[in-house]
């Protein structure tokens, strides 16, 4: 079944609940600061792992001790829909276990 577009308004509703997360360029995005190299390379295996059981990939960047994301729906033409609002809390449920802020 396709995905729906959220409204600009159910977007800011829901970015209410996930702290940290905003709308860049027509993407949610977030940017975790980790304790070492080491913990943020961590950090980007998990969320690969998540992201494969959801079937849901954002673009996932490693710098030195920071995570990026960045995630919109392809199939439903580059807008933001509930999968990505799905993985960004998802997400949030695991970073603090690897000390991200
Ligand atoms: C075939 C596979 O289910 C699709 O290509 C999935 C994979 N991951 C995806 N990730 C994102 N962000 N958007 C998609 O539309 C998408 N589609």
């Amino acid at each position: 079944m396709p995905v729906e577009p959220l409204s600009p308004q159910e977007i800011d509703e829901r970015l209410t609940e996930l702290p940290g997360w905003s709308l860049e360029d027509g993407r949610l995005t977030r940017i975790y600061r980790l304790g070492s190299h080491f913990a943020a390379t961590a950090l980007v295996v998990h969320v690969a792992q998540v992201q494969e059981e959801l079937d849901h990939h954002s673009d996932l960047t490693l710098g030195y001790n920071t995570v990026s994301l960045a995630v919109h729906t392809h199939s439903a033409g580059g807008a933001v829909t509930a999968k990505d609002v799905e993985l960004a809390r998802r997400v949030e449920d695991l970073a603090a276990g690897h000390g991200a802020h």
